[in-house]
């Protein structure tokens, strides 16, 4: 019987499910090397509660999620779409075209810097959701078609980001601490949101990979504050205090297309930059919109909650008064299905 909660079978599991698989010939997916029966009899799982049942996951596909916490998905972004995404990040960071909500932020070395022509200050790209080029990274069907195994059919993007982790300036604020998405999230159930993450370009330990602890996502929310980096941390770059520094890390090394899912509950991070060129990523945040808004008065979560409720009120005025909960409803935009709760 394998514990579900010690990461060591986690992680020896991950290597004997990563040696079953290879991408397939199509370039959509994993395509299992093993019998799922095989792979099922190894490793009996006790009950699915991090997936859906349907046919779009394999079998092997479907326990390594559960197992783990995320699922990496080889060549799933077409190499012209992300072009095509990268030509309009440019056209932003030019103001050649401007979207109204979206947030272009920049890293807290450039913040404190003299001036740093445009893209190269720019640290990420946050809502993109009225960017109807942008925006169709959400909607991109061999997404979501896998996002709905972890969502079901009605589906709400919450979060848009393109992060352009910038070379470190050598203070070492390009490193993303380790962070648990939930954290930033006023509603639940956390196994009915997914962040799909998509490598603009080759992405490995050089140039900042993800970081996960394989198999966090079956703990609970811990406690999130700002790291004491001596070089500085950026705006809201939150990260776990208190995480267990011999939990198995994993750095996934991914090429230009390949998107990683990982449960919000996922301990991640990302290393610093080593290299000249600015690493490209792009990711959303779906969620159910059968999940439910949540009062995080009173958890750990207020901390980010009066954070953001700053930065609003600095933004748009003081008198605006919005809560945590109508931010999101603001910045969520339904991408399949029906609207009903979010
Ligand atoms: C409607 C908005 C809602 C947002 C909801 C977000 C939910 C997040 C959910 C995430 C979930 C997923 C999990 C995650 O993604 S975890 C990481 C999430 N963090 C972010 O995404 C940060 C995104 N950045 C921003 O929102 C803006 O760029 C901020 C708010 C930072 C600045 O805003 P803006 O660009 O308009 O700047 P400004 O020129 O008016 O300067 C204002 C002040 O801010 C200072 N400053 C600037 N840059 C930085 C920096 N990097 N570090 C520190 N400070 C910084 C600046 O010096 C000035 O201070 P002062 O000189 O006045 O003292
Ligand atoms: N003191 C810390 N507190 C919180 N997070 C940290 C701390 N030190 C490192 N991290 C984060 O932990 C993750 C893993 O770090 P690790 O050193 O394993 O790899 P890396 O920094 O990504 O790669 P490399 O060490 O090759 O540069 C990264 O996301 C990093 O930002
Ligand atoms: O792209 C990265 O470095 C990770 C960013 C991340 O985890 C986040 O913004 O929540
Ligand atoms: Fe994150
Ligand atoms: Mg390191």
């Amino acid at each position: 019987m394998q514990s579900r909660t010690e990461p060591g079978p986690a992680v020896g599991r991950l290597r004997l499910l990563l040696g079953h698989l290879k991408p397939n010939s199509t370039g959509t997916g994993l395509t299992a090397v093993s019998t799922s029966a095989q792979i099922y009899a190894a490793n009996p799982p006790d009950k699915f509660c991090y997936t859906l049942d349907n046919d779009v996951l394999s079998p092997e596909q479907r326990l390594f999620y559960e197992e783990n916490g995320f699922l990496l998905v080889k060549n799933l972004v077409s190499h012209e779409d992300l072009d095509r995404f990268r030509k309009e990040f440019e056209r932003l960071c030019k103001k050649e075209v401007k979207v109204p909500g979206l947030v272009i932020a920049k890293d807290i070395t450039v913040v404190k810097s003299e001036y740093v022509a445009e893209e190269s200050a720019v640290n990420k790209i946050q809502d993109f959701m009225d960017d109807e080029e942008l925006f169709r990274y959400c909607r991109l069907p061999q997404i979501l078609k896998l996002v709905a195994c972890f969502t079901g059919p009605n589906i709400m993007a919450m979060h848009t980001m393109l992060i352009n982790k910038p070379p470190d300036s050598g203070k070492m604020t390009s490193r993303h601490p380790l962070h648990q998405d939930l954290h930033y999230f006023p509603f639940r159930p956390a196994n009915q949101i997914v962040c799909a993450w998509t490598a603009m370009e080759h992405i490995d330990r050089n140039n900042g990979c993800l970081v996960v602890l394989p198999g966090t996502h079956k703990g609970s929310l811990k406690k999130h504050a700002y790291p004491a980096w001596e070089g500085g941390v950026n705006k809201m770059y939150h990260g776990i205090q208190d995480y267990d520094p011999s939990l198995p890390r994993v750095h996934l090394v991914m090429e230009k297309g390949d998107t990683v899912f990982f449960h919000p509950l996922l301990v991640h991070g990302s290393g610093m930059n080593r290299t000249e060129g600015f690493r490209k990523a792009i990711s959303c945040h779906y969620a159910s919109s059968d999940c439910n808004y949540i009062d995080v008065g009173g958890t750990s979560q207020e901390n980010i909650a009066s954070e953001i409720k700053q930065i609003v009120e600095k933004r748009y005025g003081e008198d605006v008064t919005v809560s945590f909960k109508d931010v999101w409803k603001f910045r969520s935009r339904l991408v399949q299905g029906q609207r009903i709760n979010l």
